[in-house]
């Protein structure tokens, strides 16, 4: 547990502290020792308040902190939450304070792409596209600060964009809250100095995964939600939310100013020499000088892998890939695969050729029936519920036994239970539907088998083997990126996408793909490419050795692959996320 630089800096006496640290140094994990370190130093009454930024980041944090300070701990002292079940909480706890109605239901992340839809239906692609974004620019920038209505409308007239004037009149006529409203009026309420109060006495800590991806207004809620102790960890490597609105170089100014010089982790638990060889180069690229290595770099069977390969066609590299997943599960039964494209558009292919492998087990991300606590949670309703209960009745039931706080699960169930509804058509009830579903019993955020997702949704996660497909132009680096800046975020999310993979890394591309209109086309090579085939060793012929070399050393069936053993494996928790998630004070 004790880093390079001497001293565990989870154990640091500093009230606050910022890390530092590339992909894999265990920043996630650093928090939960952190946690650990903190604990002795609350009142009795006190909590830690442990902050992300999505649903999947905040499973993943949970399940660390668990498995590190044990259920009883956990549930009495943490409280993990998202930015936006944070302010949603403080809404509902002290909403009144400034006008609003707490009981005004929470919205989720699409309530404000349905919206704007209204003005983009029915035009091309490329006048929609930006026309979307212009209305998303002058929302963001009308509500990125404390304000009030009035500032919003006020703003909103002075950017002269009609559309999102009138989006905003019709939200305020019908008196509901888009995603964005959340945190304005989270950062109005934490402005009183009582509520404000209330929440530091409550939260003798703060922990943030992730700082690079704070807006200016998350670090502002994050600050005044606990003023004893404050730890920040992250990477500005890894920043690729700036789109969403981030700003790592700000927010890190202003974290230095607070926590002083940041504390720098730079050994790799998580991935092999072979892996990391690739992350340098990329960082390299970035110029970065951090030389990331390997804990123990003699532990991984061959050093690990990292292969290039070209195909003639999207279909064919996605066979292809198909074929390697399936060898190494059939060797390595245990073993996780990402597939992970940099956009949704391009998974086509792969998600096409693993819907035909029906021998492999396989989850996609964006689909909210293949979460698996999600998934457990529809079955378990669905088995109280008496026979003759219809779709509406199991609605209530999931949707009732949700925070109303936890706006991004209750999105969540909101999509399951519709893709549910579609599957019950088919299987004639909800009985039989809910017996289609597969629920993995084991309680990591990684279930065995293959994960389809795509760059940004695999922040933070980490897979025995990734496969990055589709390493071609227009799509990495994105068509849409031409300033220095947006290139420079592209290849940050080749950096986060390669970083994810502890044995092997993986990069394909296909030279011709099919058109929306059924075409095939040429692509080119993403201007990256020479980079990555620099930093990769093998090609698809010696990566297929490499593979059945591992699977005949003789590795246990049921381990994921022969490499160092991982703390992550395995938690299994038997506390109720809703029996933890009380936090809101003051009431
Ligand atoms: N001190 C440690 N001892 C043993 N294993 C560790 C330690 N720190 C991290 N690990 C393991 O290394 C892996 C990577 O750690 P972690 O996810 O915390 O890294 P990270 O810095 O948050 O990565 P990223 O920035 O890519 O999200 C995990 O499997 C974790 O359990």
């Amino acid at each position: 547990m004790i880093q390079e630089t001497g001293l565990d800096p989870a154990c640091s006496p500093a009230a606050n502290l910022l890390a530092i640290a590339p992909p894999g140094c265990g920043k996630t994990e650093l928090l939960a020792r952190r946690a650990v370190h903190l604990l002795g130093g609350l009142q009795p009454h006190q909590r830690i308040l442990a902050l992300t930024f999505s649903n999947r980041a905040k499973q993943n944090l949970r399940e660390r902190l668990l498995r590190t300070l044990g259920p009883q701990r956990f549930s009495r002292h943490v409280r993990v939450t998202n930015f936006h079940g944070h302010a949603a909480d403080i809404i509902r706890a002290h909403g009144r304070t400034l006008g609003l109605d707490p009981a005004t239901p929470m919205p989720g992340r699409s309530t404000l792409a349905d919206a704007i839809s209204l003005f983009t239906d029915g035009l091309d692609i490329g006048p929609a596209f930006n026309r979307r974004k212009a209305i998303e620019a002058a929302l963001t920038a009308a509500k990125q600060g404390p304000y009030d209505d009035d500032e919003v409308r006020e703003a909103l007239a002075a950017s002269g964009n009609t559309f999102a004037q009138q989006i905003e009149a019709k939200r305020l006529a019908e008196g509901i809250f888009h995603y964005e409203d959340l945190l304005r009026h989270a950062q109005r309420l934490l402005r009183v100095e009582e509520i404000a109060r209330l929440y530091q006495l409550h939260y003798g800590a703060v922990l943030v995964d992730e700082f690079q991806d704070l807006s200016p207004q998350q670090l502002d809620i994050a600050l005044a939600s606990s003023s004893a102790s404050r730890t920040f960890v992250g990477d500005p490597l890894q920043g690729i939310f700036s789109w969403a609105g981030a700003r790592p170089a700000e927010v890190e100014r202003e974290l230095r100013n607070i926590c002083g010089e940041p504390r720098r982790l730079t050994l790799s638990y998580r991935s092999s020499p072979a892996v990391l060889d690739v992350v340098n180069h990329v960082a390299a690229r970035l110029d970065d000088v951090a030389d990331l290595r390997s804990i123990r770099p003699d532990a991984w069977p061959r050093g690990g892998a990292a292969a290039t390969a070209s195909f003639n066609s999207g279909g064919e590299e996605a066979g292809w890939i198909v074929d390697r997943a399936t060898e190494i599960l059939s060797a390595f039964p245990k073993a996780t695969i990402g597939v992970i494209t940099r956009s949704g558009w391009r998974r086509k292919y792969v998600d096409a050729a693993f819907s035909d492998a029906a021998h492999l087990r396989c989850q996609r991300w964006d689909l909210a029936i293949e979460d698996n606590a999600m998934v457990q949670r529809l079955v378990a309703t669905v088995a109280q519920l008496p026979r003759q209960a219809d779709m509406e009745r199991l609605r209530s039931a999931v949707l009732g036994g949700i925070d109303p706080s936890d706006v991004d699960t209750m999105e969540q169930a909101t999509n399951a239970l519709s893709e549910f509804e579609r599957l019950a058509i088919q299987a004639g009830s909800l009985a039989a539907a809910a017996a289609q579903l597969r629920i993995v019993e084991e309680g990591s955020a990684i279930e065995p088998g293959v994960h389809l997702l795509n760059a940004h949704t695999g922040k933070g996660q980490q897979f025995d083997w990734v496969f990055v497909p589709g390493f071609e132009d227009w799509h990495i680096p994105d068509g849409r990126a031409d300033t220095a800046e947006q290139l420079a975020e592209e290849l940050r999310v080749v950096l986060v996408m390669v970083s994810r993979a502890r044995h092997g890394v993986v990069i394909t591309r296909a030279r011709s793909l099919i058109s929306k209109a059924g075409n095939p086309y040429a692509t080119r090579e993403s201007q990256w490419w020479p980079v990555i085939v620099e930093a990769c060793p093998m090609n698809a012929n010696t990566l297929a050795q490499h593979i059945s070399e591992l699977a005949s050393q003789g590795a246990p069936r049921d381990e994921s692959v022969s490499a160092p053993p991982q703390a992550s494996e395995q938690v299994r928790t038997e506390v109720a996320e809703d029996s933890v998630a009380t936090g809101t004070v003051g009431q």
